[in-house]
């Protein structure tokens, strides 16, 4: 199988000027590889540094030290640890989604609006993104009342359910999940497989963090356990 993406001896310190230059450590040491089409699933306590993992390969978060090796469709074999911010905007367009638990939107873009976006950024043109971007907000059951106005007062869970319909409708070639169903009910939940299963059919990687360990053991093919700073696939 190939490597996707092969992280190691990632490293992040935050450092607090704020308070006479302390140092937190978000995550130290992390190394594991995906392949094509796998989804990986990563556990731990809260605090552990799962999101900070996730958020350095999205690079939110510019790592201290280790390797993101990463094989972009774009720009061949890349060390996102040290890509340059440009590079790292286009793959994020191009090939990676993220969806986290919070929704961070412009003000003024309705629902159906911030949903077409990455389409319309891939090159979908302007009638097949609003059929996509209809169908995935229907496939997520958000009531169609709210796809033309503002999510800034939907609920926790209508914000998570948009997030999930933005992100999973183009076919990212990575897709980071940052505990994709931790306000949702059961239904919601199922919707949430369904579209993950059409993923992984059709190649996307995904890398994904979970308090749910029922949900996380039926989507995922391989879990990784972060304790005492350690990551250890379990077996
Ligand atoms: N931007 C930041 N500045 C300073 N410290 C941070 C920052 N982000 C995370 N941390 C710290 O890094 C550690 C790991 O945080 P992280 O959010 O990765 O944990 P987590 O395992 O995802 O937790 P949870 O399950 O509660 O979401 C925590 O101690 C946290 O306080």
């Amino acid at each position: 199988m190939t490597a996707l993406i092969q992280v190691d001896q990632l490293e992040k310190t935050f450092l607090m000027h704020q308070f006479g230059e302390k140092r937190i450590t978000g995550c130290r040491g992390i190394g594991f590889t995906a392949h094509k089409g796998e989804f990986l699933g990563i556990t731990g306590q809260s605090g552990s540094g799962k999101s900070t993992i996730i958020k350095c390969i999205y690079r939110t978060y510019l790592p201290s030290s280790g390797h993101i090796r990463y094989q972009s469709e774009r720009f061949g074999l890349l060390d996102l640890a040290d890509a340059p911010d440009r590079t790292m905007l286009a793959i994020r367009k191009e090939e990676i989604g993220y969806v986290s638990q919070f929704l961070s939107i412009m003000p003024r873009m309705t629902a159906l609006e911030f949903v077409m976006e990455p389409l319309l950024d891939m090159g979908k043109n302007e009638t097949k993104a609003r059929l996509r971007a209809r169908d995935m907000l229907a496939h997520f059951n958000l009531r169609e009342a709210l796809w033309d106005t503002y999510p800034k007062t939907f609920s926790g869970g209508e914000k998570l359910r948009l997030n999930l319909a933005r992100a999973m409708a183009r076919q990212s070639r990575l897709l980071l999940l940052d505990e994709p169903t931790a306000s949702l009910d059961e239904a919601s939940k199922e919707t949430v497989k369904e579209r993950i299963n059409d993923l992984k059919k059709s190649g996307t990687t995904m890398i994904g963090i979970f308090h749910d360990l029922d949900f996380m053991e039926s989507v995922v093919d391989r879990t990784y356990k972060l304790e005492h700073g350690l990551l250890e696939e379990v077996m």
